[in-house]
């Protein structure tokens, strides 16, 4: 059974329509939901939660129709909103242990599994400290913390990555990973861009103007691509390479560091092994080529 289904899921604001009819399912693992800003991110991640009611349209969410049984979705969901939502006198501490009860956990429950999700997502001595004095890194920290506190069956996260410099960016998306594998938590995770879901997402789901674009596992997307990847020791050996597989009546062309050589057979693996032995370079290494994902949607 999908985690999350949504048919024909209609949002119409009065000037917008934020979701068009969009049909779309989401399993376990980590989930990238990708779109350019106003495509409906956002829009989508609130309805699953029951927070906005569609216009058109129905999402079911762990088994629960999100209009008649948001409450028990909530239960089930956590949830990371976009914008920055937290009281600033207040301690990391206080406030996860606050939601944490507000969840219904009984308040020691709430103490221990609030100590828990923090020093989980990094933050130690800190969050005895007013949120207020806190870097967007520690704050994203604690939202993503709150999202787990409850023990939540599935959770949203509302680009999570907004506001960091790329060493926080690949800290959160770390923290975002281990608890799709590590604790087995379907995550749905959005971001405008595609480039940073590639390390973190088992499938991708991407939106465009509220509607549904492409919805395809990573490995459907990055899948090979009859290209072979050359790396030799030095950029003088890769031109070389290159040349010399070219007089041989193979396209080759450089890419960065490597020579792409387009298979058209076994032969193709046999004439690089001989073109390098006879050029005398360093081999690094020869794979199969695969697709990035901004190279897939950039066509
Ligand atoms: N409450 C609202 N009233 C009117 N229009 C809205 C409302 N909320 C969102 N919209 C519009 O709906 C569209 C989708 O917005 P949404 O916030 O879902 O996009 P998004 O993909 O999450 O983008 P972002 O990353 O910028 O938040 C946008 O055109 C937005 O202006």
């Amino acid at each position: 059974m999908p985690v999350i289904a949504t048919a024909s899921l209609t949002k119409r604001y009065p000037r917008v329509t934020a979701l068009d009819e969009l049909t779309v399912e989401v399993g376990s693992g980590v989930t990238g939901l990708v779109g350019a800003n106003g495509a409906g991110k956002s829009t989508l991640l609130k309805i699953l939660l029951g927070l906005i009611a569609p216009t058109a349209g129905s999402a079911i969410v762990l088994g629960h129709d999100v209009v008649t049984g948001g409450e028990a979705v909530r239960a089930l969901v956590g949830y990371m909103p976009e914008h920055d939502c937290l009281p600033p006198d207040v301690s990391a501490t206080e406030f996860v242990v606050h939601l944490g009860q507000m969840s219904g956990l009984p308040a020691t429950a709430a103490r221990e599994r609030a100590a828990d999700v923090l020093r989980h997502v990094g933050l130690d001595e800190a969050r005895y400290r007013p949120m207020g004095g806190y870097s967007t890194g520690m704050k994203q920290r604690v939202k993503l913390a709150q999202a787990l506190t409850h023990d939540p069956k599935l959770v949203l996260l509302d680009e999570p990555t907004n506001g960091l410099d790329p060493a926080g960016r690949d800290e959160m998306l770390a923290l975002v990973r281990r608890i799709g594998t590590e604790f087995g938590i379907p995550v749905l995770i959005t971001s405008h861009l595609l480039g940073e879901l590639e390390h973190v997402c088992d499938h991708i789901v991407v939106l465009d103007g509220g509607r549904l674009l492409r919805s395809e596992s990573k490995a459907a997307l990055t899948g090979e691509t009859g290209v072979l990847a050359v790396e030799v020791r030095d950029l003088s050996g890769r031109d070389r390479l290159g040349a010399a597989l070219t007089r041989s009546g193979a396209r080759a062309r450089p890419d960065g560091p490597l020579v792409l050589v387009e298979i058209t057979g076994d032969e193709t693996y046999d004439l690089v092994r001989d073109t390098v032995a006879e050029l005398g370079l360093g081999l690094v290494r020869v794979e199969p080529h695969r697709h990035r994902l901004e190279e897939v949607f950039s066509v």
